[in-house]
């Protein structure tokens, strides 16, 4: 009779629940506990870590629609990202540096560092940030990003 500690993955721990008898299964590098038994090796989370700038254009709807520049932003979305898309042009033409841009418009307060956030891994950042940075190469510029904070143009720096 196949139990719950029979043939599970590697990085998996099997318990049975005290409350309910059930098993439930613990990946050994994450902590993180589930009721469905694994089919495979539990992954160590990649300590790979990116660096990158960014350039932040918060709207009305931002999470937290305020910034160093701005104690109270009341622009849409979509005027956010006539803005971004403005600046885009901007850098891609060579006409403005996209550290001199970001210090200057970016609603982060990273732009006191050229919009430089620094290295950062897996789950440290909003996701569709994360997902964005880790695509890119170095020295690449991504396209537009959403994040519940705003808009974000993203230069991959490391
Ligand atoms: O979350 C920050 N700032 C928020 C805006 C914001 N939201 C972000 C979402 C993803 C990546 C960067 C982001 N910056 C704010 O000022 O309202 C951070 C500022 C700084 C400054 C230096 C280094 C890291 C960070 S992360």
């Amino acid at each position: 009779m196949e139990g719950a500690g029979d043939d599970i993955p590697d990085g998996w721990t099997a318990k049975v629940s005290r409350s309910s008898g059930q098993a439930y299964y613990v990946n050994r590098f994450t902590n993180e506990s589930q009721w469905e038994k694994p089919t495979k090796p539990a992954q160590k989370p990649s300590s790979e870590k990116v660096q990158a700038s960014h350039l932040l254009v918060k709207h009305r709807d931002s999470r937290r629609p305020a910034s160093w520049r701005n104690n109270n932003i009341t622009i849409s979305k979509e005027e956010a990202l006539e803005q971004l898309n403005k600046y885009m042009v901007q850098i891609e033409s060579g006409e403005r540096s996209f550290a001199d841009l970001a210090s200057e418009v970016s609603d982060c307060s990273s732009a006191k560092r050229c919009g430089d956030l620094g290295p950062f891994g897996r789950g440290q950042m909003q996701r569709p940030f994360e997902e964005a940075t880790f695509a890119l190469k170095v020295g690449e510029m991504s396209g537009v990003v959403d994040t519940d904070s705003g808009v974000h143009i993203i230069l991959r720096t490391a």
